[in-house]
């Protein structure tokens, strides 16, 4: 049997709801087939952020490099930064049969929905808008204006979670790693069935 391509495994959300919590959750599951892709931004290292392990860190030029040599699957700008997806390591990965997760904004998954339809996008909500802000302020990186900012866009990226494949709370973390568990298992099993119905159709008409 062929080996399947991997999937690309989009998981989006506001800042702060829980996207880097869960996906380390889910990495650090047993027998998973996950490779995270490491993004490219021009935002300053916080505390403990490790250039290569949580982010590429780049100058502006150095980013904007990056686009014009169309390195990146997809960039955007957010709250006064650069933020990107190397292109070559998604493509890598999924050709060696590896499901890549994508930890981005919305502005980045809608343009990766453009560009590769056969993604999984999912939308990683809070319980409320009130919990959302708890959580950015109790992580305790960003300054009051930043964390008002943040909010500010949440509002606007909360009314795109319609655009999504599916839509996970995030309520408690092995809840939400659950549910995307789930709908990654159907999700392979879904292509399995419709790709082997292909072949054998192919095989009847040969
Ligand atoms: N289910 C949860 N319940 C309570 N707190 C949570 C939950 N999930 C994550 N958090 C906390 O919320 C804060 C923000 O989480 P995290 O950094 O994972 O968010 P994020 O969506 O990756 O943010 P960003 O988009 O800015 O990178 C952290 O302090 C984290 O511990
Ligand atoms: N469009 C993209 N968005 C990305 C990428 N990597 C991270 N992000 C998102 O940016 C915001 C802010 O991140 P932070 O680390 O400064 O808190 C958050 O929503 C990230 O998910 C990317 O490659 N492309």
């Amino acid at each position: 049997m062929r080996k399947q391509r991997g999937l690309l495994i989009v998981l989006s959300g506001p800042s702060g709801v829980g996207k880097g919590t869960v996906r380390k959750e889910l990495f650090s599951q047993p027998n998973t087939n996950y490779e995270y892709s490491i993004s490219m931004t021009t935002r300053l290292p916080r505390e403990g952020e490790v250039d290569e392990v949580d982010y590429f860190f780049k100058t502006r030029n150095e980013f904007e490099e990056l686009i014009e040599q169309d390195q990146l699957l997809e960039w955007a700008e957010f709250v006064g930064n650069y933020y990107g997806t190397p292109l070559e390591y998604v493509n890598k990965m999924r050709d060696a049969g590896r499901d890549v997760f994508l930890e981005i904004e919305v502005q980045g998954a809608a343009q990766v929905r453009a560009k590769v339809p056969d993604g999984l996008f999912i939308f990683l909500a809070p319980p409320s808008l009130t919990d959302l802000e708890t959580r950015l302020i109790g992580r305790g990186t960003e300054t009051d204006d930043v964390i008002a900012s943040r909010l500010q866009a949440a509002r606007q990226e909360l009314e795109m979670m319609n655009l999504y494949d599916y839509v996970v709370e995030n309520d408690l973390v092995e809840h939400a790693c659950e549910r995307i568990n789930a709908i990654i298992i159907a999700e392979h099993c879904k292509r399995e069935r419709v790709e082997k119905r292909y072949f054998d159709m192919l095989k009847e008409n040969a």
